[in-house]
């Protein structure tokens, strides 16, 4: 699968320094070239020691604008919340400077918060210049879960960009994602996983199968956004 490109690491600290270097030449090149740079990230455990090394890059960050892949419906404060975990791994250091937009709002839930989500990332400049996603054992990416009801919608090519409300069989939280046409409104994309388990899962990914079953193939079996996937034991 030419259209992806694999980079593998002895470990993960070796990983986030290479792939924070690699984000920093596509934040820097977008600003010297548009003025300004977005870069969309993931939460979850994964990314913590990439945003540490990432937020001490030398850049422009005041030209950076960073939103979210996708949101689990709790108060920023929650410990759950991929907005506290930018706002406290990434947001600090030169890269405070950053514009954040999140996707939580007041309304009591996803499928009420859609629309309002919807419309900040408008602000956030697109194509996207780089999107950072994780994955989970099942095969899911941002909050594209497989059995979801809202999944359908979510993998629709032909909808505009935006967020939909999904709802996960088994992760916790009602969550709001980018949809797939959002993600691939963009520049680049870095999948960026990390242990034998996800690697295995990975390369069930890689080979054709239902996208339903595992949602990451939407992004692996695409061919508009070149794509790289880290990796680390
Ligand atoms: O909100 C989230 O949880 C993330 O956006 C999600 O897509 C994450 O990337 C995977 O679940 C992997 O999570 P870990 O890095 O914790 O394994």
């Amino acid at each position: 699968m030419s259209w992806v490109h694999e980079h593998r690491f002895p470990d993960s600290l070796a990983l986030a320094h290479a792939l924070s270097g690699e984000i920093k030449v596509d934040l820097e090149e977008a600003i010297q070239e548009r003025g300004a740079a977005s870069l969309v990230v993931s939460g979850g455990r994964t990314p913590t020691k990439l945003f540490e090394q990432l937020r001490a890059e030398k850049l422009d960050w005041s030209k950076v604008w960073i939103t979210l892949a996708d949101e689990r419906w709790v108060e920023t404060a929650n410990p759950a919340s991929n907005e506290k975990l930018v706002r406290e791994t990434l947001l600090t250091g030169p890269a405070a400077a950053a514009h954040f937009v999140g996707l939580k709002n007041p309304a009591p839930a996803p499928e009420a918060g859609a629309d309002w989500a919807t419309r900040a990332l408008t602000r956030v400049p697109h194509p996207f210049d780089v999107v950072l996603l994780g994955m989970g054992d099942d095969g899911h990416t941002a909050s594209l879960f497989p059995g979801s009801l809202a999944l359908g919608k979510a993998l629709d090519r032909s909808a505009q960009p935006g967020c939909v409300a999904i709802n996960s069989l088994t992760a916790p939280h009602a969550r709001l994602s980018l949809n797939l046409s959002a993600l691939l409104d963009s520049r680049r994309i870095i999948l960026h996983i990390e242990g034998e388990s996800k690697w295995q899962v990975y390369q069930r990914a890689k080979a054709a199968g239902p996208v339903a079953e595992l949602p990451v193939r939407s992004v692996l079996q695409q061919k508009e956004v070149p794509m790289d996937v880290y990796w680390a034991p």
